[in-house]
């Protein structure tokens, strides 16, 4: 790790930083800073949460001519939440510089998008089909843009969204410079990608395992019918400070949510077929703790940064290595640790083997906790709460109580009853969720290569038919 005043940046910059909290480089930065102020293209991959936003933002923002009201940088993302949260960072990042950062996504009025584009933002981070829609209206000009960014790169340039990013790299200037990021970047996309930039340098930040090393990764080998019962005993044993669990459909999405309500838990869904109010206001409840369970689908795997995500669930195992890397890195992010668990049936387990092959990474088998471990872990949770208070509160007014309830009972009695009032009584609500047909390695193979597929899928697109994989669609719908 470097300090950020060996790399020659701007004092604005530097003094948001410091305000950030940010102290030294991390790796990724360190390495592709310098590549990119010299004006090159760049292919850059390092894990998950380890501030790839601030790795292209930074030289971005240093290119940008303050004085020139038109836009002049440009990022790509492939959701909404993540287009938000991008602009967001850069934003902090720029404060001090003068400029501004517009985010331009789906699912908002055009209307207004326009009026704010008409101030003058200088970067607009922006989801795909709106930003075609933009380009095509003319209601975007694209004639001053110096950098182009692809955040998620293998996953924009991916059967789903290639021919728009295509689109949108025509009607940019050739002079450009281009910069990719991702945590992962398959030697086929790649392939791909290099055919869009000019002589890119590729920074590849090594590790052993392309997942984080902070991640304690764990499998649970169980039938489809019995996970939501373990999900909610690991919860009531582990008890996340906030938990996000993916799912492959919507329906499992919104039945595993109305489940956990039932029982009593905070939880609440987010997927593609929310409207885009009701998406942004599930995404800032649980930001703000007000929701402890974020049940999703791949929408919320890539990109992400929500601190206090302690627990990653794979409700279900995902269809490809990538996914995997990616949804667990929503926890462990800046140094911080997290747990991921994903649930398996027994016959997906060879599914299972091949993803840990393909990250490089090992998750420990776990025996399926039962509901007497969950009382357990609620009763141990009162009971640590019981000797907190005792270290750090002052008693006495209490105590007179204390002596008269001994008088009548003995205290064994006594402190049972009181660990059983403080501890959460778990609700027995009959659950069913739905089943689905289990992954398997033959499937998830032949959907690599095949495409050519119209999805329905349209309003987590932003409302446009694209071309697409068929299985990689039905993964994120
Ligand atoms: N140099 C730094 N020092 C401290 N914190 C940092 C630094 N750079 C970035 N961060 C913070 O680390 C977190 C993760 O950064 P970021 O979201 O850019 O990760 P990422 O590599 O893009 O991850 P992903 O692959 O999931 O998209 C953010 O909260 C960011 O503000
Ligand atoms: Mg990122």
């Amino acid at each position: 790790m470097a300090k950020f005043n060996e790399l020659n940046i701007a004092a604005p910059i530097m003094k948001a930083l410091e305000r950030m909290g940010f102290e030294e480089a991390t790796p990724i930065q360190t390495e592709t800073i310098p590549l990119a102020k010299a004006g090159n293209d760049v292919i850059g991959q390092a894990q998950t949460g380890t501030g790839k936003t601030a790795a292209f933002g930074i030289p971005m923002i240093e290119r940008i001519d303050t004085k020139l009201r038109k836009v002049q940088g440009l990022v790509v993302a492939p959701t909404r939440e993540l287009a938000i949260q991008v602009a967001e960072e850069i934003n902090r990042i720029a404060r001090f510089v003068g400029i501004r950062a517009l985010a331009i996504y789906g699912g908002q009025h055009m209307d207004r998008q326009i009026r704010a584009l008409k101030d003058g933002p200088q970067i607009v981070v922006a989801t795909p089909g709106r930003l075609l829609d933009h380009m095509r209206r003319r209601t975007i000009r694209t004639d001053q843009v110096r950098v182009a960014v692809l955040d998620e790169a293998d996953e924009m340039l991916n059967m789903g969204f290639i021919d728009d990013i295509r689109d949108i790299l025509k009607g940019i200037p050739e002079e450009r410079q281009t910069l990719l990021f991702s945590a992962t970047m398959p030697k086929e996309i790649r392939d791909i990608a290099t055919t869009l930039m000019k002589q890119p340098k590729e920074v590849k930040i090594k590790a052993k395992e392309m997942t984080v090393e902070n991640i304690d990764q764990y499998f649970i080998e169980i039938p489809e019918k019995f996970k939501f019962d373990t999900l909610n005993n690991h919860v009531d044993i582990h008890s996340p400070e906030l938990a996000i669990v993916f799912a492959r459909t919507k329906k499992r999405v919104d039945e595993i949510t109305e489940g956990l309500q039932a029982r009593g838990y905070r939880a609440e869904g987010i997927h593609g077929d929310l409207t885009q109010g009701k998406r942004m206001s599930v995404l800032n409840k649980f930001k703000n703790g007000r929701v402890d369970v974020l049940v999703a689908t791949d929408v919320a795997a890539r990109g992400l940064d929500i601190s206090g995500v302690t627990h990653v669930y794979n409700f279900d195992i995902p269809q490809d290595p990538e996914s995997y890397v990616h949804r667990i890195g929503r926890t462990g992010r800046a140094g911080k640790t997290g747990e991921a668990i994903s649930f398996v049936t027994p016959r997906e387990m060879a599914h299972l083997h091949l993803i840990e092959k393909t990250t490089k990474s090992k998750m420990k088998r776990l025996a399926p906790p039962t509901i007497q471990d969950a009382r357990r872990g609620q009763q141990q949770l009162t009971i640590e709460r019981i000797q907190k208070t005792i270290d750090k509160r002052d008693l006495t007014t209490y105590q007179e109580a204390a002596k008269d309830l001994l008088e009548d009972h003995d205290s064994v009695t006594v402190i049972a009853a009181a660990i059983s009032l403080l501890t959460k009584e778990r609700r027995d609500t009959p659950v069913r969720i739905s089943s689905v047909a289990p992954v398997s390695v033959k499937k998830a193979l032949h959907s690599k290569g095949k495409g050519g597929h119209r999805s329905k899928n349209k309003r987590f697109y932003g409302g446009r038919n694209r071309k697409g994989n068929f299985q990689k669609r039905r993964k994120r719908d």
